[in-house]
């Protein structure tokens, strides 16, 4: 195996830092502090933080529905709404094999809410069949040895599959489905408002099927911190109980509601720039040497990049390679490199890292760290 080795000077000339693990690196902008610092305060358990009711009450109407609730993370926002939902013994949730909610969430909705899981294999889109969806559905005839279906879960965009968007005609079917059975849907949305730009839906039409959703103002839209679960007026407030009991209960919370909402109103419109950069990346990386990417599957801000066989380099000695260049990217496995994009990388990052990403694969000189 090729190890990558830096040369001593190349290290010590590096000036530049390419965060991009994940979108949930941003830092907030100089607006987002400034709406910090002079932001209207209350305690939001005893009451309502006026700055938190007018996130909650902004993201409702984007999103299409009666009420919203602010959390401190999707993590959080996934797990209230599934508790809320499947809230007798028993209950059992469909969700995707390659879901957040399944493989990065601690297993929160069973060993927190006694929820069993039922996977249903995610394709490579992200989506799951629907007659498999159905085919998992308990029937209640066998209720003396069945959980109880009661929810099923979707993931707009779907990380794992490296942003790739849900089509609204699939939501919806998904929803007809649910309703046919009487089940809610729930659905992860992290990365709506990405998923709403890349596909060009309204994100209240991308979501109208749902009962609930988790939408993420910590990502993409790059605000410190912060989720707002929407759903009914009524889900919403067992979700607000459900929330102290997690000891989510935040108090003069309106401190970050404040950044979230500048995030809202700035950064939505940053998201097409976000997609267009990961395209480009995407492109470039395909014409290097060794390294594959299904361009045609980069729909968002998340690019997967598979080293081929005989290329002589494992992706986590790419990544340390890279980090030595100023470049953070994460391994995904040992032959692929998970790169994802947001608001604080320019246009000039990305040609920096395609440099140095094809100087650490083939050896080819790399550009100047330096902006
Ligand atoms: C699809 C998806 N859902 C949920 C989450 C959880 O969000 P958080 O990290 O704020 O808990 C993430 C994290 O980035 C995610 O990518
Ligand atoms: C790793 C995962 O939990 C996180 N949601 C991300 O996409 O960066």
């Amino acid at each position: 195996m090729m190890l990558y080795k830096m040369s001593s000077d190349s290290v010590n000339m590096v000036t530049r830092r390419v965060d991009l693990r994940s979108d949930t690196v941003t830092k907030p902008t100089e607006a987002m502090r400034a709406a910090m610092a002079k932001a209207e305060v209350d305690d939001d358990v005893l009451g309502n933080d006026p700055t938190a009711l007018c996130l909650e009450t902004e993201m409702a109407r984007i999103l299409g529905k009666e009420a919203g609730l602010f959390v401190p993370s999707g993590t959080m926002g996934n797990l209230i709404s599934v508790l809320v939902h499947c809230n007798v013994r028993g209950s059992e949730v469909i969700l995707g094999d390659n879901s957040h909610i399944h493989i990065y969430e601690n297993g929160g909705i069973s060993t927190i809410g006694g929820v069993h899981p039922r996977t249903v294999k995610n394709n490579k889109d992200g989506t799951m069949d629907i007659n498999l969806i159905e085919a998992a559905i308990r029937d209640p005839e066998f209720e003396i040895c069945y959980p109880t279906t009661t929810l099923i879960c979707l993931e707009n965009s779907h990380a794992n599959s490296g942003g790739r968007c849900l089509p609204v005609d699939y939501i919806n079917k998904v929803g007809e489905l649910a309703n046919k059975h009487g089940l809610k849907l729930h659905i992860d949305g992290a990365r709506i408002f990405n998923a709403s730009v890349a596909l060009g839906v309204p994100v209240h039409r991308l979501v109208q099927a749902a009962d609930s959703v988790s939408a993420c103002l910590s990502k993409g839209l790059g605000a410190p911190a912060g989720t707002v679960i929407v759903g009914s007026k009524s889900f919403i407030a067992k979700a607000k109980i459900l929330r102290k009991t997690l000891g989510g209960g935040m108090r003069q919370v309106g401190v970050l509601c404040a950044a979230a909402l500048v995030a809202l109103q700035e950064n939505v419109a940053k998201l097409e720039g976000d997609h267009k950069k990961a395209k480009v990346l995407a492109e470039g990386l395909n014409k290097i040497k060794g390294l594959k990417v299904d361009v045609t599957s980069v729909e968002t801000n998340i690019v997967y990049c598979d080293i081929l066989e005989g290329t002589n380099i494992t992706a986590p000695k790419i990544c340390m390679a890279l980090e030595e260049l100023g470049i953070l990217v994460m391994p995904e496995g040992l032959s692929r490199i998970r790169i994802v994009f947001h608001h604080q990388i320019s246009e000039s990052d990305v040609q920096y890292t395609l440099s140095c990403i094809q100087h650490v694969v083939t050896g080819t000189p790399h550009e100047n760290g330096d902006t």
